[in-house]
């Protein structure tokens, strides 16, 4: 039987790499091809090379992206896997979101607490995510955060060292690693995730309509909607994943409602929405960012332009 030889890229963290194989996975079964017609590339990222200060801090978008959309450009390999959680709102106009894996568990858990609450007064969390920091100082104001990075097995590590009372993590992620019982689920309606937070998304060349048309066998359009509807606020409000913003997007029939939150980086004020609108409808999530500004107090607005 022949089959195509093509090949993915990928960061080379451990998640991504499950990420990738999964998308192999996907590919193969869908059209009949043999394992072997995908060979996964490991390409470094920025952001995986800068490890020791925040994100936030060495500034620029397009950290995790950069080098694989380079590689992707010039054809070094044909399609691409992202955590969408990690891809910046802006893409260049010759790359195309082509398809979304089905979405995980959206929830974030905590690591080494039973509960929020059940954490003693003034603990110290590790979390590199500006998101996290705020909503666990609004439902806790006497928590330290402390910046916290390297990738899931690192982390777990330095709670089980005792470096931090708790640690926050994306169910997906701790999931998809083989490590279902690790931490507590914290429920949407206590923590809403990130924007994008359980969705894997690969990209392709815009103009190769073989590599789309392979890639759409397997899109997880429930996903796919929710996603750039989530991506859609963010743009809307310029921001990006180190900004403090939370939204999910669900189908509810044959509507999306889009639920989101804003914060001041300390926790100390926050906005939250509510919009439902048609499937299409490309212009609610602009809708909600703009209701969502215009409620919000100074602390949040201020972080946001517009
Ligand atoms: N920013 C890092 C990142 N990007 C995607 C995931 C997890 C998987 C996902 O949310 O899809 C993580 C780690 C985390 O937040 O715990």
């Amino acid at each position: 039987m022949t089959h195509p030889q093509l090949k993915l890229g990928t960061r080379g963290s451990p998640l991504a790499l499950v990420q990738a194989n999964m998308v192999r996975d996907a590919l193969c079964t869908a059209h009949g091809w043999q394992i072997d017609a995908i060979e996964i590339v490991p390409i470094k990222t920025t952001g995986d090379r800068v490890q020791d200060v925040a994100l936030a801090e060495i500034g620029g978008k397009a950290l995790w992206t950069k080098e694989l959309d380079r590689a992707l450009l010039s054809g070094a390999i044909d399609f691409a896997v992202h955590s969408m959680k990690d891809v910046e709102t802006v893409r260049p106009s010759a790359i195309a979101i082509a398809a979304m894996l089905p979405r995980a568990d959206v929830r974030d858990r905590l690591i080494g607490a039973p509960s929020i609450e059940a954490l003693r007064p003034g603990a110290v969390i590790g979390t590199s995510s500006p998101r996290r920091v705020a909503q666990l100082k609004r439902l806790r104001p006497d928590f330290e955060t402390v910046l916290f990075r390297g990738n899931v097995d690192t982390r777990l590590a330095k709670v089980a060292a005792g470096e931090v009372d708790a640690s926050m993590l994306a169910a997906a992620g701790l999931d998809r690693l083989g490590r279902p019982g690790v931490g507590v689920g914290i429920e949407i309606d206590v923590m809403l995730p990130a924007p994008a937070q359980g969705a894997v998304g690969i990209e392709a060349r815009a103009d190769d309509t073989r590599m789309r048309d392979w890639l759409g066998a397997i899109d997880h359009a429930a996903t796919h909607l929710c996603v750039l509807v989530e991506r859609g606020l963010l743009a809307a409000l310029q921001a990006d994943c180190h900004s403090p913003v939370a939204a999910l997007a669900t189908l509810e029939g044959d509507s999306i409602v889009l639920r989101a939150e804003l914060f001041a980086e300390d926790g100390s004020a926050h906005v939250s929405g509510e919009m439902r609108g048609a499937i299409g409808d490309g212009t609610f999530a602009d809708r909600l960012a703009a209701d969502l500004l215009a409620r919000a107090p100074e602390a949040v607005r201020r972080l946001f332009a517009a």
